[in-house]
C-alpha cells in the first residue's frame, strides 16, 4: 500500500498483540478504520474494547505491532498533539465535571475547546458562537445557563459530547454514551449521534456498546471483540449477522434489520462456550 493511501487510514492497527501478566488482553488484533466510515465496536465485559482504545489514544502501547492513527506512527508522534484530534466521551468522564458546580452547560462545552480537562483560559467570541451552535445541534439550548451538576444524564450526556465536539475532533470515541437512558432519551440522543453522522465534516465515530440496537443506520462498520481478538470486522450488514453475534456474546441470538437498525432477542437459555 502506498504512502498516500495509508493517510486516508484514519486508525490502522497491525498485529497488535498486549499481554498482561500472561494473559492475551489483545491479540492478533489487525483493524483499519478509513475516512467516511463510522464503526460500532462490540464485545462482552472483558473482551478488550477499552484497551483497543486505550491503544488509539496512546495511554497502552502495546507488547507487539504497530499503531498508526491519521497515518502517524505510534513511536514517531507527539501523542499529545495527536490527542487534540480525538474526542472521547465516556460516563467516567461525566464524573469527573459532577463537581464543576459554577459551570453551566455552555461553559462545560466551551471548556472542550483546547482538548483538555483543565479549565479553558481563552474564550473568544467565535467560541461562544459555536458553543451555542453545538447547544442547538444537540438539542440542549435551552439548557444551555443552567449549572451542569443540574442538568438531566441525558444533557449532561449531550453537554459531554458538545465538549468533545468543541475542538473539532477528526475521531470521536463514543463509549456506551447511553448508558442509564431512559428509552426516550436514548432515542433522542441516537437521533442526534445520527445527524452528526451524516455531516460530512464531522467525525469518524467509533461507538463502543453492549446494545446491538443503539447502531444507528449511519454507522458502516462494526468490530465484534471475543477474549482480545477480533470475531468479526468489516461492513455491518457482513458482520452483524446471528453466528458472529453468538460467538461474540455467548448467547443465541435472532436478529432482525429494522429501517437499517439491527435488533436482537436471546432465543433460548442456553450458553455457547467458546
Ligand atoms: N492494566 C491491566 N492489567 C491487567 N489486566 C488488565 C489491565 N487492563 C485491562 N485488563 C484486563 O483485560 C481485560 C479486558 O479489559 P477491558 O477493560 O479492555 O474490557 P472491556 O471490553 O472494555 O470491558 P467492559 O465492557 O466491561 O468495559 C479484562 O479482563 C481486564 O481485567
Amino acid at each position: 500500500m502506498n504512502e498516500e493511501a495509508k493517510k486516508q487510514h484514519v486508525i490502522e492497527l497491525e498485529d497488535i498483540v498486549w499481554k498482561r501478566d500472561g494473559k492475551y488482553i489483545l491479540n492478533s488484533v489487525s483493524w483499519t478504520v478509513e475516512k467516511g466510515q463510522h464503526w460500532a465496536v462490540l464485545g462482552l465485559n472483558g473482551s478488550g474494547k477499552t484497551s483497543l482504545l486505550k491503544m488509539i489514544t496512546g495511554y497502552q502501547w502495546p507488547n507487539g505491532g504497530a499503531v498508526t492513527v491519521f497515518g502517524q506512527r505510534f513511536g514517531q508522534v507527539n501523542i499529545q498533539e495527536l490527542r487534540k484530534s480525538i474526542g472521547w466521551v465516556s460516563t467516567s468522564l461525566d464524573d469527573r465535571f459532577q463537581n464543576r458546580t459554577r459551570d453551566t452547560a455552555l461553559e462545560i462545552i466551551l471548556s472542550g475547546k483546547n482538548a483538555s480537562v483543565g479549565i479553558y483560559e481563552e474564550v473568544t467570541e467565535a467560541d461562544i458562537e459555536k458553543g451555542r451552535k453545538l447547544l442547538k445541534q444537540l438539542g440542549i439550548d435551552h439548557v444551555g445557563n443552567q449549572y451542569f451538576p443540574s442538568l438531566s444524564q441525558g444533557e449532561r450526556r449531550k453537554a459531554m459530547i458538545g465538549r468533545a465536539l468543541m475542538a473539532s475532533p477528526e475521531l470521536l470515541i463514543l463509549d456506551e454514551p447511553c448508558n442509564g437512558l431512559d428509552i426516550y432519551s436514548k432515542e433522542e440522543l441516537l437521533a442526534t449521534i445520527e445527524e452528526m453522522c451524516q455531516d460530512p465534516e464531522g467525525p469518524t465515530l467509533l461507538y463502543v456498546t453492549h446494545h446491538i440496537e443503539e447502531i444507528v443506520p449511519s454507522v458502516s462498520h462494526a468490530l465484534l471483540l471475543n477474549k482480545g481478538e477480533i470475531v468479526g470486522s468489516g461492513e455491518k450488514h457482513a458482520v452483524l449477522t446471528e453466528p458472529l453475534l453468538e460467538q461474540t456474546f455467548h448467547v443465541p441470538v435472532a436478529l432482525q434489520w429494522e429501517g437499517e437498525r439491527p435488533w436482537v432477542r436471546i432465543t433460548a437459555k442456553r450458553t455457547i462456550t467458546n
